[in-house]
């Protein structure tokens, strides 16, 4: 296909706000585009490569406008660009507005080559052989791979060479949206939905396949073509594959209440407070393409770019992990000495790093902790419900068939449950861990990725905190016998207080020896375990919500109240009021 075609097309589908519209237009760009299919597929999106692909151009602004200047004519500045792009706000209205052509004497300079139409693009001209100087889609994407492999000394001034090299060969509208392709700045309205439609419109197959056979490949070009060539069946047998990238599976935020409301019972897992990663690893094909692996190994990050190289812990864990080939969702987390979590800006200090891997390795461990599995030996699991995902990755990561799965290293652990004690009890000793919280998640759930939906919800942070008065407390057990714990909390109703709840969670052991240490002074009378405290102290509290009950002297409860702090500030008279509490209630 002629790039200008492509061009027109583009600025018909710019000019379009009908979204029907639009999508026929793109239907009928990818019925034309005969063998460029997969190539036109992803320009019209504003991509070069395949989404999987972590290929970049690698091009800053300023290589772009001295390639334009210099297609501009000998005048012409990287300056001038600017100063344009300064008044339009936009590289595809001011590479459009100059004139180019003209330079072929310069280009044959520039490049050293002879080719006339760009010298720098001598290789691989299919226009020479026709004596047309008609640019086509193949040679921007040709021409665009050679310029994202340029790597080293001189590759800027590569760069610039066959991006000057395509722009001489523009007219004004090719010249618009090269530049917008070139800084990835296409926005002509075709999002991955409208591109999915054309698709399936232009080849006659459903949409469903096709949004399937997306989710699996991230390859909008190969499933174009698959389409075209083979139909549904075709699809259909597009699979996982070790080393390209799966979209990440989201979460939206949520709370225990709606989980249990929504589902019968709901999976529960610690969050993690690291960085996303993908594994892909595949013992059985040796020669690492990246990283240092003994079989094939690759990990990527939430946005599907390779981070295997900073990372080699991952790659050692599947090393000596993983028997058979697999693809697994997780987090990787920075770990002090003992193992235990490191906030998530230690992470930050390790992931994408690209020099002195080794040197920052010595500063920061980090361990891998896998919660699903994509695919296994052979089989892909995105279609499977989350528990049997989640059973997958238990015999994948266990050393043994009857290894505990407490003992399974960088396995995480899942409880599915109904009863939101218990759910609280897990958020405790994730908390308690150092871990962020918990995950509640769906456990029938397929795992769709890219998608942010219900099925995965983190647990909201506190939308309210209040303070409280603690006016009771109790002993712990086993090696909490020396604390106290489960601290009753209340508000003030005139020269009373009246109790609204019982905080035990969000506390660690240091936490609860500072907290022991400041109320035991204050207790008034014990009953067993159960100790009765004079008002002195103030709680900040989280909670997911205010109900009534029976239960407390108030008549109302809090749900899933969290221990925020102290409010050394404050004394008895600044807390939270009765009235206070109904007025939220009301709200
Ligand atoms: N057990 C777990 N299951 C799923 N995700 C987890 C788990 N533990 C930690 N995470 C992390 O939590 C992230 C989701 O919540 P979080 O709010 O932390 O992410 P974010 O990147 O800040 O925001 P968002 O994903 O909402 O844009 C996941 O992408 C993942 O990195």
């Amino acid at each position: 296909m002629e790039f200008a075609t492509f061009a027109n097309r583009a600025a018909t589908i710019e000019a379009e706000s009908a979204d029907l519209e639009i999508v026929a237009h793109v239907r009928d760009l990818l019925t034309e585009a005969g063998d460029d299919l997969p190539i036109v597929a992803r320009f019209v999106q504003g991509r070069v490569f395949p989404a999987w692909d972590s290929t970049t151009l690698d091009i800053g602004p300023n290589t772009c406008y001295e390639a334009i200047a210099r297609a501009a004519g000998t005048n012409v500045g990287a300056d001038d660009v600017e100063e344009r792009l300064a008044e339009s706000g936009e590289i595809g209205a001011v590479a459009a507005s100059y004139d180019f052509g003209g330079q072929q004497g310069l280009g044959a300079f520039v490049g050293g080559g002879g080719s006339g139409a760009g010298g720098a693009d001598d290789d691989n001209d299919d226009n020479g052989g026709n004596g047309t100087d008609d640019l086509t889609v193949r040679k921007v994407h040709d021409t665009l791979t050679d310029l994202a492999a340029a790597e080293g000394s001189g590759s800027q001034d590569r760069k610039v060479d066959l991006l000057f090299g395509l722009f001489n060969r523009c007219s004004s509208d090719e010249a618009r949206y090269l530049a917008r392709l070139v800084l990835s700045e296409m926005r002509i309205g075709v999002g991955e939905g409208t591109v999915r439609d054309a698709i399936a419109e232009a080849f006659d197959v459903p949409q469903e396949p096709v949004e399937r056979a997306l989710q699996v490949s991230n390859d909008y070009g190969q499933v174009a073509e698959t389409a075209r060539n083979d139909g549904v069946s075709g699809l259909d047998e597009i699979e996982l594959k070790i080393g390209r990238p799966v979209q990440a599976m989201l979460a939206q935020a949520g709370t225990v209440t709606d989980a249990l409301e929504e589902w019968d019972a709901a999976a529960v897992e610690w969050k993690y407070d690291g960085a996303r990663i993908q594994l892909h690893h595949d013992p059985t094909n040796p020669g690492n393409p990246d990283g240092d692996s003994n079989g094939e190994t690759h990990v990527f990050s939430r946005n599907m770019e390779a981070v295997t190289n900073a990372l080699p812990e991952v790659v050692e864990f599947a090393d000596q992990h993983l028997d058979c080939p697999a693809i697994l969702d997780g987090e990787v987390v920075a770990i002090d000495d003992d193992g235990s979590p490191l906030p998530f800006q230690e992470v930050l200090k390790r992931f994408r790093r690209k020099h002195d891997v080794a040197k920052a390795r010595e500063d920061v461990t980090v361990r891998p902790v896998f919660f699903d599995c994509l695919h296994a030996d052979g089989d892909d699991l995105l279609e499977e419900p989350l528990t049997a995902r989640h059973d997958q990755l238990q015999s994948v990561l266990a050393a043994e068939p009857q290894q505990e799965p407490e003992e399974i290293d960088g396995f995480s652990l899942l409880w599915v449950t109904d009863d939101p004690d218990e759910i609280e009890a897990i958020d405790a000793d994730a908390l308690e861990t150092g871990h962020e919280g918990i995950m509640l998640k769906n456990p029938d759930s397929t795992y769709s990725p890219g998608r942010r939906g219900k099925n995965w919800q983190k647990r909201k942070p506190d939308v309210e905190t209040l303070d409280c008065v603690v006016t009771g407390a109790e002993w712990g057990e086993g090696r909490r016998a020396t604390f106290l714990g489960t601290f009753e909390l209340s508000v003030r109703d005139g020269d009373d207080l009246e109790a609204v709840g019982k905080v035990a969670t969000g506390i660690t052991d240091e936490k609860l020896e500072e907290l022991t240490e400041l109320l035991e002074p204050h207790i008034v009378a014990e009953d067993g375990t159960a100790v009765e405290l004079e008002p002195a102290v103030v709680f900040e509290v989280g909670y997911e919500e205010i109900q009534t009950s029976p239960t407390y002297s108030s008549g109302y409860a809090l749900r899933f109240p969290r221990f925020l702090g102290v409010r050394y500030d404050k004394d008895t008279e600044g807390a939270e009021t009765l009235e206070r509490l109904e007025t939220l209630f009301e709200s």
